[in-house]
């Protein structure tokens, strides 16, 4: 279970560049709700995944995983409850270790490092029996280094660790944006796989409302750092690509006509 209550973060506070990224963010995700983010651009979706991870602390609110309040834990504290994956295919992996010692590390997360990293044996045979599902033989190459991999294979990888343990939250922040269209699929579908099989509570931030659609339990969509709509039960279960996309047409054409009407009182008082 996810708890964010009223969160809100402002960037550069009392400065030109101030931005305030989330205002009075509040969701509740039940354990094993599939929730996925849309939004228009800068609207606080990536903050709103580092507000939960710990990249900084809130300025107000709350967050609680699991019943326990985690608002003022450190981001390495946090990692023990949260998987993650980025956009970008060379983060969260080691480039110049091998496959074999990136997974044995990752079912290793929060325990000490200097355990050291013995592959060999059952532990060979069980990663690779974990690895052979993604069909992209990465169960012969174990100990080719990550960074020899494609993005993709990168990106299958590094889904694989985030939810190696179970984490009570996985943070999916366009992880398939950077990917050609099929291996972008082939990494949705193991996505989809991943997270049914262990019932995790995940948030996931996509521009795709073809992603949006055919994934998830929810849908909600932020804008200028607040959540402007939060589709849920027969709502969510109804909507379409094209539904989402008339949403943003009607942010957009309210946007228009919020700076049009600032202008006009703006040349009225000149
Ligand atoms: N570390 C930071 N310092 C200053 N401003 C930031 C920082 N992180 C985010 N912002 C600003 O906060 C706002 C929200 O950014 P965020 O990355 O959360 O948007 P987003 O919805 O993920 O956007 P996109 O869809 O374009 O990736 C933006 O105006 C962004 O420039």
């Amino acid at each position: 279970m996810l708890q964010i209550s009223k969160i809100t973060k402002t960037f550069n506070p009392g400065t030109p560049n101030e931005v305030r990224a989330l205002r009075n963010v509040s969701l509740t995700l039940p354990a094993g709700t599939f929730l996925i983010v849309i939004g228009t651009n800068g609207s606080g979706k990536s903050t709103l995944l580092n507000a939960v991870a710990g990249t900084f602390y809130v300025d107000a609110g709350a967050i609680s995983i699991a019943g326990q309040n985690i608002t003022r834990w450190p981001e390495h504290r946090r990692a023990k409850f949260v998987g993650r994956v980025f956009q970008d295919p060379f983060r969260g992996t080691a480039p110049t270790m091998s496959i074999a010692e990136n997974l044995v590390l990752a079912s290793r997360r929060g325990r000490p490092r200097s355990l050291g990293i013995a592959v060999h044996g059952k532990v060979r045979d069980d990663l690779r029996a974990r690895i052979r599902p993604l069909n992209m033989g990465l169960e012969d190459r174990l100990d080719n280094p990550i960074g020899s991999l494609s993005g993709g294979q990168r990106q299958a990888l590094t889904l694989l660790m985030a939810s190696w343990l179970k984490p009570e939250l996985l943070l999916l922040d366009e992880h398939t944006a950077a990917l050609d269209p099929k291996t972008a699929d082939q990494v949705i579908r193991l996505t989809h796989d991943i997270i049914e099989h262990d019932k995790l509570t995940t948030l996931m931030v996509t521009h795709s409302m073809q992603q949006a659609c055919n994934l998830g339990h929810r849908i909600v969509m932020m804008h200028k750092g607040r959540v402007l709509h939060d589709l849920q039960g027969p709502e969510r279960a109804r909507v379409r690509p094209e539904d989402l996309l008339s949403r943003f047409e009607d942010v957009r054409r309210r946007e228009q006509l919020d700076s049009s009407v600032a202008e006009m009182l703006t040349t009225s008082y000149v």
